[in-house]
């Protein structure tokens, strides 16, 4: 039986979950990217051979890639989750219930790897039957789509996120990812994978207006021992990290959350855009953002079913205790003001760590590769010259659900 559960950064890497993109990304234009979080319009062809490098070499250090696009379409095999799902994406409250309820109900009757797509890639007007269309008189079409695609399920890290034996499935700060995570509730509470599963659900699963309590998994780095690091970003808000602390204190899962706080911007939107856990003792840090030195606040339970909020202490101080280790070594990223600049907006920090000092990273971050190489840190290079236009690396790119804990992982 499968067993999810991800015990750290940085153990073994046995099951992960990535999305290959295809209709989200032919459907972004120079009109519409940036609204929907891309700097630019990719090569499609091109990005599809670079994703599936990327899960390529996955499978070749014998890692399971499950890929998100096939799971929803397993999950809508299963007429409740289809008219859950459908109810949820394409409410009478987003369409108006004349074009609704017939809409779903057509949409309900395709095959269900072509619902697949849609639900991920979008749907547009030009593919409904004109017969819907009739049902009402003025139709409101000022832009192509009914529902517009979701390109950055790409970056299936943020949508949701495994710590230790339970995921959250996460409250997306910005409009445009929002309904990524409805697709997951549905694969969690439907896939056969999950169903057998005891897991924990932390937070995220309700149908509730989660409001400012925001959370994404690119801010969470599950760094080992009951401890988990937290950046508290443009995405990530205290509210949204004291429900997931309190539920992962109540469930006994974590002891410990430290909190980094960001600037507010779209270079360093997530924690991992500019930190990474590469080997017990080591991390990638980008230095105009991380330093060793910052202060940082810890949660710990209160013993009431609460949480106790500490006084900030430095990052490193906070780490080395966590970790149990001595002295953390941190690597910044590679060379001069402008190259290593340019390199964090390539991700170059936001790599994918297989196994303790084993990771996946993008080959055009040549500066801070070389410093990875330098570190005794083996660097698998992918290409990732349109993917990485989404501003994502393969971390942003990845969901463990399968991760060895540090048992047995040496300084
Ligand atoms: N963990 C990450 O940093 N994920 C990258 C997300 C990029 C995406 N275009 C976004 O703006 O949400």
């Amino acid at each position: 039986m499968e067993r999810h559960y991800v015990g750290s950064e940085i153990g073994q890497l046995r099951t992960v979950m990535l999305h290959r993109p295809l209709l989200s990304l032919q459907r972004l234009t120079p009109s519409n990217c940036q609204e929907l979080l891309f700097d630019d319009v990719l090569c499609v062809e091109r990005a599809v051979e670079e994703h599936n490098q990327f899960a390529q070499l996955l499978r070749d250090q014998n890692i399971n890639v499950l890929l998100l696009g096939e799971l929803l379409a397993e999950t809508l095999q299963n007429t409740e989750a289809r008219d859950w799902l459908l109810s949820a994406q394409l409410s009478d409250y987003r369409l108006g219930p004349t074009l609704a309820s017939p809409l779903r109900e057509w949409l309900a009757d395709l095959p269900a790897d072509q619902l697949s797509r849609y639900l991920t890639g979008g749907l547009t007007w030009q593919e409904i039957p004109e017969t819907l269309l009739k049902s009402r008189t003025i139709s409101p079409m000022q832009s192509p789509f009914i529902t517009r695609p979701l390109p950055n399920h790409l970056f299936t890290r943020d949508t949701s996120c495994w710590i230790y034996q339970g995921v959250s499935i996460n409250p997306m700060a910005k409009p445009a990812r929002q309904r990524e995570t409805d697709n997951l509730r549905a694969i969690y509470r439907w896939h056969p994978l999950f169903q057998d599963n005891q897991y924990i659900n932390y937070y995220g699963n309700e149908e509730r207006r989660y409001d400012h309590a925001t959370l994404e998994g690119g801010d969470v780095l599950v760094i080992g021992h009951g401890t988990v690091l937290i950046g508290l970003s443009e995405r990530t808000t205290i509210q949204g990290v004291e429900f997931l602390a309190t539920s992962l204190f109540h469930h006994q899962q974590a002891n410990k959350v430290i909190l980094v706080e960001l600037p507010k911007h779209r270079a360093c939107m997530h924690l991992d855009t500019v930190m990474t856990h590469l080997d017990i003792d080591t991390f990638s840090i980008y230095p105009e953002i991380i330093q060793a030195d910052m202060p940082c606040w810890m949660l710990t339970p209160d013993g009431k079913g609460g949480i106790k909020h500490h006084s900030p202490r430095p990052l490193v101080a906070l780490l080395e205790e966590a970790l149990a280790v001595t002295e953390i070594r941190f690597i910044t990223t590679g060379g001069d003001i402008f190259e290593s600049e340019r390199e964090q907006w390539n991700d170059a920090n936001n790599v994918l760590t297989l196994r303790p000092g084993v990771v996946v990273g993008y080959d055009r971050n040549l500066r801070t590769n070389e410093k990875y190489d330098k570190a005794g840190i083996k660097i698998l290079t992918i290409r990732g010259d349109e993917l990485g236009r989404g501003r994502g690396g393969a971390r942003c790119m990845s969901c463990p659900l399968e991760r060895d804990d540090l048992e047995g992982v040496r300084s």
